[in-house]
């Protein structure tokens, strides 16, 4: 049974806004811009920061928050979502709080167990879980005062994404497109907890009838058409996992909506279809959730590109008009203004590289695909971007003062092909393309090493034109902060956190911290000091799908909460290396090789890495002392003992010989990859 939609609340008092020096909401502001008016660290004297504190979390794996500082309190939230308060001047901790997320949960995770940030408004801190929690505590001292479930469970939901807080009501979406769910977005009171809306993204089954929620009459009446064959068995997809910004003036509340599930679109919707609201932008009234408006950027998507990515809200002199913007860099690689009231296209440029669609039709809107891009046949299509996206969720910046949008960007190519057999298996990922694996030989793994390319982007989206790109070592890069110091702040991989001009993209200052830096720098004032803040730490999709191709991994040390101030004098961690690898023979025939390559994919890869390779956040099963022999290997893989950890025994699905053959494959990978030199 649905929860049935709930009409307006009543009205707490009005929301905060960019209070000076606090940064009081997950993108600073509710336009979201990530630009702080502080000036105290400015262009002149950036080479004078240095490290104030550091805050350690209790255990290690994906580290994606946004901090949040309110009063003298930062609030940060680390892997499983455990809420952090630490003394926004020393870091000393004042509570924490952890959910207690049964580790288990982690397997439908597809990118991590990260959790991108709390909320923070009236006393109280919301916190969305892994395993689909939504929970209030009180600030001062982390009491739980409310705490609701948004999904079963057992359900492959799962939620990553920080709620955003809209005059008295908390809104969350959720994750799992990679897994079969079916996409919805739910607002829920803040002082209760009750749910006040909850509007759906995809089509359910139609004989199950109206769901009772708030988007029954826009999928009636726009998406179903959309839709063709039995797409609900497949759940549809369409999560809303990350970005959203709220108008206060329109009182209008802007959601991304995520990619089809399963990921080819011949499975899904068989004969096509735009597949409302996939890959859309979508405008709802806050208080009820009601429909006012869509964007569809990719239409009927087949190559998981989301429209999930940061939104950020500014006024724009377009022609002789001021207008009202919502920008958005999705994962397909242009660049997208519309105007906010209306949803109306104001401009789409490629920002990256794109070779799946040659431009975007200004007239309708929609964008001309090229040939072959579909992966209509059995040979792989190389895409451009790929499934990781021109931009992922790192968030942006926008600087009124520049005018310049600063995106997070990365130049990257995907294969993709039709899985010979499509077979779905609930609970499990279910993409129905096979992304081949990395090349097993190690001068190919350089090749694509090489191809994978991120960048600093200054865009500006006036001119709709790159006025500046810096490039950086790797593809996969952190958030970015803007400032009113001339500064641009973002966490580089293998670097550590690195300030540039925000003119000219010049490097100006860096310090290592020897973790990656994914999330976005924060910047506040404390008792007249300014400081820069970030949250750091392995883990997260790149360095679990592709950690074999970063400049840098360690061993699965836990991540934390690093701060900076002007003349900070704090030590910095030390390094951590990647672990040395001693592997059993390799003795095993290509058949089975290749046959625990395939079940290693579904079964491993989200969480110990594609290729064996461990990112950072998780043991590196090439050096498991499990790997020795068979009959050991067998029992955390299929009889669950190492369960309690978090790792699922698969004995329900998976049979002694593909224990064996996956057992062969990390062999063979530990070959290949073992002797691999880390760029430490
Ligand atoms: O379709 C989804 O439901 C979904 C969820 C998530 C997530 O919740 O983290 C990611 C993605 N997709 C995704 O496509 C993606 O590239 C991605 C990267 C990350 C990350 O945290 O690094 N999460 C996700
Ligand atoms: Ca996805």
């Amino acid at each position: 049974a649905q929860p049935p939609a709930i009409g307006a609340t009543a009205l707490p008092p009005t929301p905060r806004l960019d209070t000076a020096g606090e940064w009081a909401r997950h993108g600073l502001d509710t336009a979201e811009t990530r630009f702080s008016r502080l000036s105290a660290i400015n262009s002149n004297n950036v080479g004078r920061l240095g490290l104030a504190w550091h805050f350690r979390f209790d255990r290690p794996r994906g580290v994606e928050a946004t901090p949040i500082m309110v009063a003298d309190t930062l609030y940060v939230s680390g892997p499983w979502g455990v809420v952090y308060a630490l003394d926004a001047r020393n870091g000393q901790l004042k509570w924490q709080h952890d959910p207690q997320v049964p580790a288990g949960k982690g397997m439908h995770a597809c990118c991590d167990v990260v959790n991108r940030g709390v909320a923070v408004e009236d006393g109280r801190v919301f916190v969305a879980t892994i395993d689909g929690r939504l929970q209030a505590l009180d600030a001062r001292n982390g009491r739980l005062l409310w705490s609701t479930r948004t999904f079963d469970f057992d359900t492959p939901y799962t939620i990553t994404g920080a709620p955003r807080v809209a005059q008295g009501l908390v809104v969350i979406g959720n994750g799992g497109a990679e897994y079969g769910v079916r996409g919805f977005v739910s607002a829920y009171d803040a002082q209760t907890g009750e749910l006040r809306w909850r509007f759906y993204t995809v089509p359910g089954n139609p004989a199950d009838g109206p769901d009772g929620t708030i988007s029954d009459r826009p999928l009636k009446d726009l998406a179903r058409s959309t839709w063709r064959g039995e797409w609900w068995r497949y759940g549809g997809g369409g999560t809303v996992w990350d970005s959203m910004t709220w108008d206060p003036e329109l009182d209008l509340l802007y959601f991304g909506v995520g990619n089809g599930s399963p990921h080819d679109r011949d499975i899904r919707s068989p004969g096509g279809g735009d597949n409302l609201f996939l890959s859309s932008i979508v405008a709802v009234r806050r208080a009820t959730g009601e429909y006012v408006w869509h964007y569809q950027t990719t239409p009927g998507d087949s190559w998981d590109y989301t429209a999930t990515q940061h939104m950020i809200l500014a006024e724009l002199k377009l022609g002789n008009r001021l207008r009202k913007v919502l920008m958005q860099a999705p994962k397909n690689g242009f660049f997208y203004v519309l105007d906010r009231a209306t949803g109306e296209l104001l401009s789409a440029d490629k920002y990256v590289p794109v070779n799946w669609a040659s431009h975007v039709d200004p007239g309708s809107g929609r964008p001309v695909e090229t040939e072959g891009a579909r992966y209509p046949t059995d040979q792989p299509f190389l895409v451009q971007p790929s499934q990781l996206g021109g931009h992922n969720w790192q968030p942006m910046a926008w600087s009124p003062d520049t005018g310049l949008v600063y995106i997070p960007a990365q130049e990257n190519t995907g294969f993709m092909m039709k899985e010979p057999v499509f077979r779905h298996e609930p609970e499990r990922w279910n993409t129905g393309v096979l992304n081949p694996p990395m090349p097993p030989d190690p001068a190919l793994l350089e090749q694509a090493r090489a191809s994978m390319r991120g960048h600093l982007l200054a865009w500006d989206p006036v001119r709709r034109t790159a006025t500046w790109r810096t490039p950086h070592s790797g593809s996969w890069n952190g958030g970015v902060l803007a400032t009113a110091g001339g500064l641009v702040f973002q966490g580089v991989g293998g670097e550590g956190l690195v300030a540039f001009d925000a003119r000219d993209g010049r490097r100006l200052w860096q310090s290592d911290i020897w973790l990656d830096i994914l999330g976005g720098p924060i910047s506040y004032t404390l008792d007249g000091e300014q400081y820069i803040a970030a949250a750091a730490g392995f883990g997260s999709s790149m360095h679990i799908t592709s950690s074999a191709l970063l400049p840098r991994t360690g061993a699965p040390v836990p991540g934390g909460l690093f701060v900076w101030k002007l003349d900070g004098k704090a030590a910095t961690p030390a390094p951590t290396h990647r672990p040395s690898v001693t592997p059993p023979a390799d003795t095993a025939t290509e058949p089975e090789i290749g046959h625990g390559a395939a079940r290693y994919a579904r079964y491993c890869m989200q969480c110990h890495g594609a290729g064996a390779v461990a990112g950072g956040g998780m043991p590196d099963l090439r050096q498991s002392p499990y790997l020795s022999e068979a009959a050991l290997f067998r029992r955390p893989l299929l009889d669950g003992l190492l369960a309690a950890r978090g790792m699922p025994g698969f004995a329900d699905t998976l049979k002694e010989a593909d224990a064996d053959a996956i057992r062969h494959y990390i062999i063979r990978m530990a070959h290949t990859f073992g002797r691999l030199p880390a760029k430490d």
